[in-house]
C-alpha cells in the first residue's frame, strides 16, 4: 500500500456471467484529478463500486487513501464522497432534511458550505427529491458529497444529466474544492471535454481493462495521427512497431502512434517511411481510436 496514492488497485478480477473486470494496476497520486473515460459497458461503474466495496471483487487489492478498502471500510467512508450514476436518494425527503440526516455521519460536515452549494447549484432546500429533475437530483447528490469536504471524491458520470451552464459551474466548483488541500478526485464521464478541462491524469477503459493511463498533458504530447508510405515490405514490418493502430493499403499506412517523441518523423524516415505526415490528436480522437481498437 502506498500512502501517497489516492487510489491504488492491484490485480483486480470481478467476474459476471458476461463480463470480467480485470485491472492489473491503476493508481493516481493524492491532490490530483483522474478522469476515467470509456464506452458504455467498459466497466467504469463496476470498478468504482468495487472501490466503495459495493461490489465484492473475486481477487486483488484496493486501497483508498492508503487504507485497505475492506478492512478499513468505515474509516475510508468517512473521508470519501461518492456520487453514484443512479440517484439513490430517499424520494420523500427534501434537500434540507437530507443535509441534516447525512451530517450526523460526517465529522467534517460543513452546513454553511452545504447551503452555499445548494444555492449555487439552484437546488431548493424545501423541495422533495421526487419533485426534482434528473439534473436536480444529480446536483443534490453532488452537494451532499461535497459538503463534508471529503479527502477523496468518487464521481460516477456526475455531469451527464446537467445542462451546459450547470456543468460549467460544477467543474469550476470541483476545481475550487480540490485547490485548497490535498483532495483527490476520480471522475468518470462520457463527456471528454469535461475531463479535458479538469483532469490531471486520464485513464481509458475498454472491455473491463484499463488500456491506458497517463498524465493528460503527456497523452496530448505523445499521441499523433501518422501517415506514410513504406519504401518496401521490410520497411513496412519495421515501421508497424511505431503504430498503436493502423490500416494499410498498398504499403500506404494511416495510423496513430502513442510514442511520439520530437524525433518520431526522423525515426520513421530512417526506417524507410516516405511522405511522413504527423498531426496532433485531441483527447476525444484518442478516446475514439482506443475505444474502437482501430483507426
Ligand atoms: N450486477 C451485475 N450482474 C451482471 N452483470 C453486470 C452487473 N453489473 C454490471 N454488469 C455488466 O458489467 C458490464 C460493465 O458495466 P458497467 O456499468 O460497469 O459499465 P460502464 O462503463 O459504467 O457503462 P456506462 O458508461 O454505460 O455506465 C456490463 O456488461 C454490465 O452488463
Amino acid at each position: 500500500m502506498n500512502d501517497l496514492m489516492a487510489i491504488e488497485l492491484k490485480g483486480i478480477i470481478k467476474k459476471y456471467p458476461d463480463f470480467t473486470l480485470d485491472v492489473e494496476y491503476l493508481a493516481f497520486s493524492r491532490g490530483t484529478i483522474l478522469g476515467l473515460l470509456g464506452p458504455n459497458g467498459a466497466g467504469k461503474s463496476t470498478m468504482i463500486k468495487a472501490m466503495m466495496n459495493l461490489v465484492g471483487v473475486d481477487r486483488g487489492n484496493i486501497s483508498l487513501l492508503g487504507m485497505d478498502h475492506r478492512r478499513e471500510e468505515i474509516k475510508i467512508k468517512k473521508q470519501v464522497g461518492y456520487v453514484p450514476e443512479e440517484c439513490n436518494l430517499y424520494e420523500e425527503a427534501s434537500a434540507g432534511w437530507l443535509g441534516q440526516f447525512v451530517s450526523k455521519y460526517y465529522e467534517g460536515w460543513d452546513h454553511r458550505f452545504y447551503q452555499h452549494l445548494l444555492e449555487k447549484f439552484g437546488v431548493q432546500s424545501g423541495k422533495k427529491v421526487k419533485k426534482l429533475s434528473k439534473g436536480g437530483k444529480m446536483k443534490l447528490s453532488l452537494c451532499l458529497a461535497l459538503a463534508h469536504r471529503p479527502s477523496l471524491l468518487l464521481l460516477d458520470e456526475p455531469t451527464s444529466g446537467l445542462d451546459p451552464v450547470v456543468r460549467q459551474q460544477f467543474l469550476k466548483e470541483l476545481l475550487e474544492v480540490i485547490q485548497d488541500e490535498s483532495r483527490s478526485v476520480l471522475f468518470s464521464s462520457h463527456i471528454v471535454s469535461d475531463i479535458e478541462k479538469v483532469a490531471d491524469y486520464v485513464a481509458f477503459m475498454r472491455g473491463g481493462q484499463i488500456v491506458l493511463c497517463d498524465q493528460k498533458d503527456d497523452l496530448l504530447d505523445k499521441w499523433r495521427r501518422v501517415s506514410f508510405r513504406a519504401a518496401d515490405s521490410g520497411a513496412a514490418e519495421r515501421l508497424k512497431g511505431y503504430l498503436a493502430y493502423y490500416k494499410e493499403m498498398n504499403q500506404n499506412y494511416q495510423g496513430v502512434s502513442g510514442s511520439c517523441g520530437d524525433d518520431l518523423r526522423q525515426k520513421l524516415a530512417e526506417l524507410g517511411a516516405e511522405n511522413v505526415n504527423l498531426h496532433p490528436m485531441s483527447l476525444e480522437e484518442i478516446m475514439i481510436v482506443i475505444s474502437r481498437g482501430e483507426v
